[in-house]
């Protein structure tokens, strides 16, 4: 890092490096490739003329020019990994709190019963608690099971923030999400401040997650905080998941001087929104709540900036914030970011990792390796993204213009801004707009959040994969056998279809991506049909095995 002088910036908010040893492995994937190549030589040439042996020989050889070129696929997602340094210090030098932009924070759940509301609202917390100057930080949490329970969550993790977040402040507290944080080992003893807040905090926790959990065992909220709050009045008999209007609550208004903690410190906004469903209306599933969410975030807050978060992954360090707007900030590569993307990592691997959740190749380096052509995948979750682009802004077109000062001229009242808002998230609304097709993330592809990153990128932007050493975020993997396939299977057909679809990175990308980023898609894209040769490879070998059909050259023999 350099130093500013006479008041010119002559460094950037962040650093990017090639990784290590790149020399080295470029020469190790040649000698691959030099081998790959007389692999195919020696199958083509010595195709058995007995007839027995001619179509084992064949399909093992087809199989093993499907793994070469899958091979030759991944390497330009290993050819050239970068690492991004953001310089957070440099950024508190340059803005001041006053000047930080404001951040919108989306929390996505779908059904109260499978994603329970007490982990929903520890990702609410943990991103309630960031170090971030609160009357620039609004969560909103869509809620697509439309649950009374989960809005219950909600309005008991609004009144437990007024004690956790002065704690978390108080004590620097990583992670910032309650579960999590006490259910990691605590070495202090009761005689401290620590101790005892501590203590205090903990039993305040517990007490807010029994009553949470037992009003979801009974599947109903107690009668008595039904008549307390009047937001209740918007749920009856007939509400379901699939039917019911449009909900949008401001829980806490960061507009409101009294909206405190008990240190007298201003809470950051929290928004409640069930986006209206019918039985005859596609609801696109999360694309369709998220689109959803833009536009009533734009309504209330409207921040130039947006971090999407599924609710089973929780913000882990206090500081991302900062980091991220050292990539949005800079004032020579950041006018053309998109989005900057972190690893989904986990928090229950189990010792021997056996569904392979901690995808470690991928968040390591083929990640980071596609990031070297200048994009990123986006993953859906952890992931934050600069409006305009989310909004179907092409590059050329996009003037920085985020706002420096907060929304403060707004007089609406919370009704009248609940109304406003409501009529955003209708069912109709969408009806002959570019919303899912030019707008927002897309519809059709079950993997939404791959192909939006994939148009964002065709319109000129850039995007970043940043991968701190401290796990930014951290989620729940699947820990049976059955979750564990069923989001593989999800995931590659998902992927798969992206391949087939309009988005096939060749054809909607050629022109407009670097070749590296579509082959580098196409890693993933065609993980489900790489299943059929190894699938040929693990059946044909060893039948010629038990069969005494020769398919691979003797340790000694001349080609
Ligand atoms: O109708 C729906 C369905 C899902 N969700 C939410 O979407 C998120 C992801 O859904 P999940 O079923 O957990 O899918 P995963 O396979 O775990 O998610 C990964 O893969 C998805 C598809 O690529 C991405 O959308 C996610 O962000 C990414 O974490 C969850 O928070 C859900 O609550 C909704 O809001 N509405
Ligand atoms: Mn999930």
């Amino acid at each position: 890092m350099g130093e500013e002088e006479g008041g010119h910036v002559d460094v950037g908010l962040f650093e990017t490096k090639e990784a290590r040893f790149r020399g080295v492995y470029k020469v190790f994937a040649s000698t691959i490739f030099g081998a790959i190549c007389l692999i195919w030589m020696y199958r083509v040439g010595n195709i058995p003329t007995v007839k027995s042996g001619k179509w084992a020989w064949i399909s093992v050889m087809v199989s093993e020019l499907c793994f070469g070129l899958y091979w030759i696929i991944t390497q330009s997602v290993r050819w050239r990994i970068l690492q991004q340094t953001p310089f957070k210090h440099t950024l508190s030098q340059r803005y001041d709190e006053e000047n930080l932009p404001a951040v919108d924070i989306f929390v996505c759940t779908a059904d109260p019963i499978l994603e329970p509301p007490c982990m929903t609202i520890n990702t609410v917390l943990s991103a309630m608690a960031y170090n971030y100057p609160a009357n620039k930080l609004s969560v909103y949490l869509s809620d697509d099971g439309g649950s009374e329970l989960t809005f219950y969550a909600l309005l008991k993790a609004s009144i437990f923030s007024k004690h956790w977040l002065p704690f978390c402040r108080r004590f620097n507290v990583e992670p910032m999400s309650p579960e999590a944080f006490f259910a990691a080992p605590h070495s202090s003893n009761n005689s401290t401040e620590y101790g005892q807040a501590w203590l205090f905090i903990k039993k305040l926790y517990e007490d807010m997650k029994n009553e949470i959990e037992s009003a979801v065992a009974r599947g109903r909220v107690p009668d008595n905080v039904r008549n307390q709050h009047k937001g209740f009045s918007e749920w009856n008999p007939k509400t379901t998941k699939q039917d019911h209007q449009p909900i949008v609550k401001i829980i806490i208004d960061g507009r409101d001087t009294n909206a405190v903690d008990e240190d007298r410190f201003q809470l950051p906004r929290v928004v409640y929104m069930a986006r209206e469903k019918r039985p005859n209306y596609p609801h696109h599933f999360k694309a369709g709540a998220v689109n959803a969410l833009i536009r009533v975030s734009s309504e209330i807050s409207n921040a130039p900036f947006i971090l999407n978060l599924d609710c089973d992954m929780y913000p882990n360090t206090a500081n991302t914030i900062q980091e991220i707007l050292c990539f949005f900030l800079d004032e020579t590569k950041g006018h053309d970011i998109a989005y900057v993307q972190f690893p989904q990592s986990y928090n229950n691997i189990t010792k021997n990792d056996h569904y392979a959740n901690s995808y470690l190749v991928s968040s390591k380096f083929e990640l980071a390796g596609i990031c070297g052509y200048g994009a990123a995948l986006f993953c859906g979750t952890g992931c934050f993204h600069r409006r305009e682009s989310l909004s179907g802004a092409y590059l050329i077109d996009y003037k920085a213009k985020w706002d420096i000062k907060p929304k403060i001229n707004d007089n609406r009242t919370i009704n009248e801004l609940n109304e406003a808002s409501k009529a955003l998230a209708t069912c109709t609304y969408e009806e002959g707009t570019q919303w899912g097709k030019e707008k927002g993330l897309v519809y059709g592809i079950p993997v939404e959040d791959i192909a939006t990153g994939l148009v964002i990128s065709c319109r000129g932007w850039k995007s970043i994969y940043y991968n701190p050493e401290r796990k930014a975020f951290v989620g729940i993997a699947p820990t049976t056998l059955d979750v564990a396939c069923l989001q593989h299977m999800r995931w590659s057909e998902g992927m798969f279809q992206v391949f087939f679809s309009k988005y096939c990175p060749f054809i909607y990308g050629h022109g407009k991506i670097h070749f590296g980023v579509q082959m580098g898609y196409c890693n993933y894209l065609l993980w489900a049909p790489m299943s059929l040769p190894t699938l040929c490879y693990v059946f044909v070998s060893p039948i010629c095995l038990l069969r005494g059909i020769p398919l691979f050259p003797q340790v000694i023999s001349c080609v």
